[in-house]
């Protein structure tokens, strides 16, 4: 398919619940003023969650209505997408996928926080320690435009928000 060349770049926000996304991405929408697409809030918005399930305690994903959906958002780019999971979105949509990563003292304590406990929270640590996240966006899309975030505190996270404000920048440079 013949696609229209990008004037701004589309970001992808991965990695592990309770990494930090949301916070990078809102803190990173605000700075950049790019659209922020929580996939999670937009599959409730638009009904794409089927039956429950209860093995892990959450709702399928119809990620085909939700990629129907979003096909028309991500045309023109200046998107911030943030979903713990990269593998079925096309990888044209993106210019640049970022992981984020969290140590498993921090993701312990932000999961439980949040209610997590648990098979539900126990995969999740995993899921982390086993960098699932990571790797799925390695196979998913060119190594070059994967970048690894660590994410464990507000030192970082500011540095974070500059890392990506400044890779836009370059991206800007480089592509118009
Ligand atoms: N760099 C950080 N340092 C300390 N706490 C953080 C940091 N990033 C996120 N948090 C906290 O961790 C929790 C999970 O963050 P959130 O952005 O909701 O993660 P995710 O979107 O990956 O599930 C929130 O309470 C948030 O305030």
């Amino acid at each position: 398919m013949a696609t229209t060349k990008r004037m701004v770049p589309n970001i992808l926000i991965t990695g592990t619940p309770g990494v930090g996304k949301s916070t990078l991405s809102r803190l990173l929408a605000e700075r950049t003023k790019f659209t922020w697409r929580e996939v999670s809030k937009l599959a409730e918005e638009y009904s794409c969650l089927d039956e429950y399930d209860p093995e892990y305690q959450c709702p399928f994903l119809n990620e085909d209505k939700l990629l129907d959906i979003m096909e028309g958002m991500m045309a023109k780019g200046g998107n911030i997408v943030d979903y713990h999971g990269c593998d079925f979105f096309p990888e044209r949509w993106f210019d640049g996928v970022f992981v984020v990563r969290t140590n498993n003292t921090a993701l312990f304590d932000r999961l439980t926080a949040r209610g997590y406990t648990g098979k539900k929270l126990e995969d999740n640590i995993q899921c982390e320690i086993f960098e699932t996240l990571l790797e799925e966006a390695q196979s998913s899309y060119k190594p070059e435009i994967v970048v690894e975030l660590q994410n464990d505190t507000e030192d970082q996270l500011q540095k974070n928000v500059e890392t990506i404000t400044e890779w836009i920048e370059r991206w800007r440079e480089e592509n118009i």
